[in-house]
């Protein structure tokens, strides 16, 4: 019996439980949320889609009683305020550290065996912040996985298969550094059309302007919708959660404690892992050009910064 939790029942964890229901990836769902009944309602209502899409998945809400979360396998933590258009993500920080620890604590004490993934922005500092809870509680750093390359990853794909007018499914890439509108690195020369790399087929301006559509991403959708997004963070929280709960051994660029690896310490920020049971196994090292090597650091420093605002 697999037992996910998702805390905030709002946007993007209400999609997540969607998605994770429909292609039945657990065999029980609880969506937490603090506001009265939010989340029972939005669990009903999913669960009326149940005969409609042929699911099995349980779905049940609950209003902050940490209790029915216990001895979950996964904790996917979406609970914060989003960001709104001509904000950055940065700016969530003040009100999302204090609900990101509060709902940690919470859940960790009931089940301190799941695998913590970290979704509310910003999402790297609010990683290392779990980080830090985590360590105090005995919990091993391969159970925390921040959530940003899952879908940062999507979208370079989207941007990618736009571009050169050809199918996403045939296009792999991925997108390591922060989850940020300038900290991300969409890794252009290693992405390819079917394992021809995509240079081949799309010209350096072309592919310069996929590198920064991808970055601001995020800010795009927030400029659209008013609010951010929340189908492709569904998704991408989803493909994180199945591949720790079937065990798949993905590379999946996630947001991991670095203790030396990609020339960085005491950080966590997006490198490209091996995501199964457990949490991550794994952190692949790509061999970054010097090029890259330089946006990383960039990268690293200005998740450094904001990690600042922690203490
Ligand atoms: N990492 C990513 O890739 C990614 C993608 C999309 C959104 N996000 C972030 O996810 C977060 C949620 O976005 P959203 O669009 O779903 O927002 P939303 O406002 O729709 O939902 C957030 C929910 O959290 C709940 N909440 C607030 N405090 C809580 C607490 N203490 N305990 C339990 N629930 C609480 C709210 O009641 C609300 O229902 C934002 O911080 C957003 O920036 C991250
Ligand atoms: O852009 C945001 O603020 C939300 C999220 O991080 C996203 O990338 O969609």
């Amino acid at each position: 019996m697999m037992k996910v939790t998702v805390i905030g029942a709002g946007a993007v964890g209400s999609t997540a439980a969607d998605v994770i229901a429909r292609r039945e990836v657990a065999d029980e769902v609880v969506l937490l949320d603090i506001k009265e009944g939010y989340a029972e309602g939005k669990a009903m209502d999913l669960m009326q889609t149940s005969s409609l899409e042929g699911f099995d998945t349980t779905i049940t809400g609950s209003t902050n009683d940490y209790e029915k979360t216990a001895k979950s396998d996964v904790i996917v933590v979406t609970s914060g305020i989003p960001r709104k258009p001509g904000m950055t993500r940065e700016e969530l920080i003040g009100i999302n550290a204090g609900i990101v620890r509060t709902v940690v604590t919470n859940a960790l004490a009931v089940s301190p065996k799941a695998v913590i993934v970290i979704v509310s922005n910003p999402m790297d500092t609010m990683t290392y912040l779990t980080y830090q809870i985590a360590k105090e509680m005995g919990i091993n750093k391969k159970r925390v996985i921040g959530m940003g390359g899952a879908l940062d990853s999507s979208r370079f794909r989207y941007r990618l298969g736009e571009a050169m007018g050809v199918s996403q499914n045939d296009i792999s890439g991925m997108v390591i550094g922060g989850h940020g509108d300038t900290t991300m690195i969409p890794l252009t020369r290693l992405a390819t059309w079917n394992g021809i790399p995509v240079s081949r087929f799309i010209n350096a301006d072309s592919l310069e302007e996929v590198k920064q559509k991808t970055m601001v991403g995020g800010a795009t959708l927030t400029g659209l919708l008013g609010t951010s997004a929340w189908y492709a963070p569904g998704a991408a929280i989803c493909q994180v959660v199945e591949a720790i709960l079937r065990d798949e051994k993905k590379i999946i660029p996630s947001c991991v404690y670095l203790n030396g690896e990609y020339g960085q310490k005491d950080i966590c920020i997006g490198v490209p892992v091996v995501i199964g049971k457990g949490g991550w196994q794994k952190i692949i090292n790509v061999r970054l050009s010097n090029e890259e090597k330089a946006a990383f650091e960039a990268s690293a420093a200005a998740v450094r910064k904001m990690n600042e605002a922690l203490s």
